[in-house]
């Protein structure tokens, strides 16, 4: 059975005998990707070589390919710029929400929040040192903890570990109504859930592009700054290519007058082109329904796995609407279960402690794919395969 009108496993590569519950971390390659990166190389770098930034429209690609994004998001042409990565935009979104609101020195994010965001508000709190404090609360306490010092609400709309999901309208207005800027990482939102961002009035977002959207590892992340705001946001990151007019190497900097302002160094262009290819694959794909098949799947998943391995506790809200698109079981034995796991060509994660974690991923995956994988979890669990000296654990990747 196929989840709807959503799937499309044939445009993607899909080793034979994998069921791939990964692609909330790496999504899998585009064909069309493929062949797109080996005409960029080929004929635009190989051929067109710098003629190509004029040529080929590579100057462009970053905001281009930021308007395919926020259709997606529910953003308007012109919002969002592509570049760097998560980590640089959550610290250029940051520094321009702290410059907003000079007189408040509180950012506050929860426990749910990826390392990364909160490490480089800690890095910039210390450049900056004009003593503000990164003041981290547990998720179900985020609206409360808003007040009237909070300078800058920074959160992940989904957490990488429960997939618990943030509303983002309520949220947002409760940092509006304290005088707060918001900020979204939307890592683990676009293309997994309907966004709206311009309905949340937020001021600024940002995500990656290589987990739900398929752009590949290093993939660029975009920024999305509120269309009001793009022509007195400060970018804190003053590179030439968000200069208002980069080649006329002007002595001192000028931000552009869009959001393009956002934008730092050279964009990559052969990771953009493989994204900007991926990105086709979203054409007539309705967000709603991607959301009604992940529901559909992580449903059938959860109970399957509760039916056949007790031993497994969900730590993924059980409401649906209150979940992203991954699904995560809390086992003693994860690591070595999850190796175990991946042996047998099921593809999910582990996250520590004891975190086994599982992407659902409806352009790809169908309820087959669904009861496979529990089957081979069943057998994981229930006949301690896990229980093997080469599944020891390891500081690694998943
Ligand atoms: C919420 C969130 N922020 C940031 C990152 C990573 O940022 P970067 O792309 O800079 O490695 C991830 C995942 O890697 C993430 O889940
Ligand atoms: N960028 C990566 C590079 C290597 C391995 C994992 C990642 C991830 O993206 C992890 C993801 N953010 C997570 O939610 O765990």
């Amino acid at each position: 059975m196929k989840s709807g009108a959503v799937f499309r496993k044939e445009q993607f590569v899909i080793p034979s005998g994998v069921i791939y519950l990964d692609g909330n971390s790496l999504g899998p390659l585009p064909r069309i990707a493929s062949r797109r990166i080996t005409e960029v190389v080929e004929r635009e770098w190989g051929q067109a070589l710098i003629r190509a930034w004029n040529e080929c429209a590579w100057m462009e690609q970053p905001a281009r390919v930021g308007d395919l994004i926020a259709k997606l998001v529910g953003a308007p042409g012109g919002s969002i710029v592509m570049g760097d990565t998560l980590s640089i935009k959550v610290y250029q979104a940051l520094a321009s929400a702290l410059q907003m609101r000079p007189d408040r020195k509180i950012i506050l994010s929860d426990s749910g929040n990826f390392p990364t965001d909160l490490y480089m508000a800690q890095g910039l709190i210390e450049s900056l040192d004009k003593g503000h404090e990164l003041r981290i609360v547990a998720p179900e306490a985020v609206e409360r903890s808003i007040d009237e010092t909070v300078a800058a609400v920074m959160i992940t709309q989904v957490d990488y570990r429960t997939g618990r999901l943030h509303e983002m309208n309520r949220i947002t207005s409760a940092a509006h109504d304290a005088g707060a800027v918001m900020i979204w990482d939307l890592a683990h939102s676009a293309g997994a859930v309907p966004v709206q961002l311009t309905d949340s009035g937020c001021e600024f977002a940002v995500g990656c592009t290589y987990k739900y959207l398929n752009g590949g590892p290093g993939a660029p992340a975009f920024i999305y700054v509120r269309p009001d705001l793009v022509e007195t946001v400060r970018p804190a990151l003053a590179g030439w290519m968000g200069h208002d007019v980069p080649f006329a190497f002007d002595r001192d900097y000028r931000p552009a007058n869009s959001i393009e302002r956002m934008r730092v160094g050279t964009p990559p262009i052969i990771q953009l082109s493989a994204l900007e290819a991926a990105m086709q694959i979203w054409n007539g794909v309705d967000m709603g329904d991607v959301r009604a098949a992940s529901i559909e799947l992580s449903e059938r998943f959860i109970a399957e796995v509760e039916k056949r391995c007790p031993a497994l506790h969900l730590v993924s809200p059980r409401d649906p609407a209150a979940r992203g698109s991954q699904v995560s079981f809390r086992f003693e034995h994860g690591y070595a279960a999850m190796q175990a796991l991946i042996d047998r060509g099921v593809i999910g994660d582990f996250r520590a402690p004891d975190i086994m974690r599982f992407g659902f991923t409806p352009l790809y995956l169908d309820t087959g794919d669904i009861v496979t994988a529990a089957e081979v979890v069943e057998d994981v669990i229930l006949n301690r395969l896990w229980d093997n000296p080469r599944y020891k654990q390891v500081n690694s990747v998943t």
